[in-house]
């Protein structure tokens, strides 16, 4: 027999998506770009601010790309501001990290034969896909012709030279926003490595920007000694808060404090706050290097492969599931319903839904849905109890706002205020069940803020650890205004305004989100 020469179409059917023919990584409406051969060349869309479109009939636009790649992550550094800032070799080295007679001053530990040092030049590689056509599953293309083109980012980690003496350095760490699991994780090691450095004098700010400008609040002290067990524990040892004052405020306690490291925890906002200061200092011409480490466990930060606390929360999230499947599975058509935070991204409860494999419906924010109707979730849940006898659905608190009347409050940091879409789901259905006369037995699990309290797991230890670690090596190496990310395995810095222009979001094309809806087998609902 002949072999078979055409091309047996896979009977795999994905809920079928709108897809521009030529797309970056999923990117605000607003945002996508509108002209023939001008693209948004930007991993993550285009950026407010900066001028990154390409023209592509410009035969060296690959050059020029790059040379705009590079200037845009380019690290801002004390030196831009001092540029007669001398460095020194480094105190940290683990081969010899006791100081000499206990003195700091005139007694660093220096090795010169350690090479256990990140150079200035060193590069991590944030796209590892060659995608040969823009039509590619979770293509994610800088032009029509997707061509390749390597996009750098620079190395995390130790320097050989830094831009302060330890014995110098008043070292701040604040926790803004929300909880996440691994903030203690992260504060501890920020305290052990710059007590490794030789850096004496550490504080906490409590209870976030607040604790700047709230009188009634003092700094904590904090040392090894203090920080050993704290990643024991969930929450954070300093306390959180949204809200809190204007940056200029801000930079006039860290000048009063003498503070000039300052290490700022939180999500985009705090971030955005972050850079602000950043700019401020540089503006009042303060030699201070304010690092940021991404928290959120919503996982919404640009450019990383993930932020600390998610995969604990994925894993926390798994178990609210296993109660919903379980309730759902004893009782006589049963539904089991779990919401998960996600506030305008969906991914812990895609990989929750993903690892649990327990979920029949999984609604986020990305993916728009009919809850009525004969496409409705409400149809759908009709189906699953006549050929299953129970469903469990699987909602990111941002999905289906359409569906709620909108409160128009914000909290304290500006963030608008959810209606509860698991509660209007549960209602809606108890409903739709009775008025069609179907028996229904539908169950609840609201875990979110038990998911957001719990200490970090192994694999975010691990990432926590390294983060705060990093953090450091920034601060001494003379950078301000950068976080710290993990990027395809390696450890990265990036200018923050690259990581915080716009949330990251569920790429409704990606192969993630195929997997999911493989796996749950749920219908597109539009
Ligand atoms: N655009 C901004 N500029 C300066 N500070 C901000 C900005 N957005 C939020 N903040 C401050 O950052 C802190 C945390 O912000 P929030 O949005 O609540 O949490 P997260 O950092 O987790 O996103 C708050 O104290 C808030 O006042
Ligand atoms: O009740 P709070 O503290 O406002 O927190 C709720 C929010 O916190 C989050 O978990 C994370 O938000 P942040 O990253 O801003 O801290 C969201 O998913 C959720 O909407
Ligand atoms: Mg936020």
């Amino acid at each position: 027999m002949g072999s078979i020469s055409h091309v047996i179409p896979t009977t795999l059917s994905l809920p079928h998506r709108p897809s521009s023919r030529f797309r970056v990584s999923p990117v605000p409406p607003s945002r996508v770009p509108t002209k023939v051969g001008v693209f948004a060349a930007e991993h993550g869309g285009t950026r407010r601010g900066t001028s990154t479109a390409v023209d592509f009939s410009d035969c060296d636009w690959k050059t020029k790309f790059k040379e705009d790649w590079e200037a845009r992550f380019r690290l801002p550094h004390i030196t831009d501001i001092f540029p007669d800032a001398p460095p020194i070799p480094s105190t940290f080295c683990l081969k010899m990290r006791t100081p000499i007679d206990g003195d700091f001053p005139g007694h660093y530990s220096f090795d010169e034969e350690w090479h256990g040092y990140i150079n200035n030049n060193d590069r991590v590689l944030l796209k590892t896909i060659y995608y040969s056509s823009p039509t590619s599953a979770g293509a994610e293309c800088i032009d029509p012709n997707c061509t390749w083109v390597e996009q750098w980012v620079h190395r995390a980690g130790p320097r050989e030279k830094i831009y302060y003496k330890p014995e110098e350095v008043k070292a701040a760490i604040v926790t803004c926003g929300g909880l996440c699991p691994g903030l203690n994780d992260v504060i501890r090691q920020i305290v052990i490595t710059l007590e490794i450095y030789g850096v004496e004098n550490i504080v906490g700010i409590p209870f976030g920007y607040r604790g700047f400008s709230d009188k009634e609040l003092t700094e904590l002290p904090l040392s090894r000694k203090v920080v050993q067990n704290i990643h024991l524990s969930g929450g954070s040892l300093l306390g959180v808060s949204r809200g809190g004052p204007g940056v200029s405020d801000i930079v006039d306690s860290l000048e009063e404090r003498g503070i000039n490291m300052l290490f700022v925890l939180g999500g985009n906002g705090t971030h955005a706050g972050a850079n602000a200061i950043h700019h401020e200092c540089c503006k009042r011409r303060l030699k201070v290097s304010v690092i940021g480490v991404p928290k959120t466990i919503d996982n919404d930060i640009l450019l990383m492969d993930k932020t600390f606390g998610f995969d604990t929360a994925v894993e926390e999230a798994q178990r609210a599931i296993n109660s919903a499947y379980i309730e759902a599975h004893s009782a006589y058509h049963g539904i089991g319903l779990v919401k998960l935070m996600g506030r305008s991204s969906g991914f812990i409860a895609m990989h929750a839904s993903l690892s649990s494999g327990q979920v029949d419906i999984c609604l986020i924010p990305e993916v728009p849905f009919n809850f009525h109707g004969p496409n409705g979730v409400l149809s759908h849940l009709k189906f699953l109890l006549e050929t299953k006898g129970s469903a469990v659905v699987c909602v990111a608190e941002g999905a289906g706002q359409n569906l709620i009347q909108k409160t128009n409050a914000t909290d304290a940091s500006g963030n608008v205020i959810f209606g509860d879409i698991g509660v209007y789901i549960q209602q809606e259905t108890k409903k739709y069940f009775k008025e069609i006369g179907v028996h229904a037995d539908v169950k609840y699990i609201d875990p979110t803020y038990m998911i957001r309290a719990i200490r970090a797991n192994a694999s975010d230890g691990i990432l926590c650890t390294v983060l705060g670690q990093n953090a450091v090596h920034g601060a001494f190496a003379g950078y301000s205004g950068i976080t710290v990310g993990l990027c395809n395995t390696h450890y990265a810095y990036f200018p923050i305004p690259e990581v915080i222009s716009h949330p990251r979001l569920v790429d409704p094309n990606s192969r993630m989100w195929h997997r999911c809806l493989t796996s749950t087998g749920q219908p597109d609902f539009i």
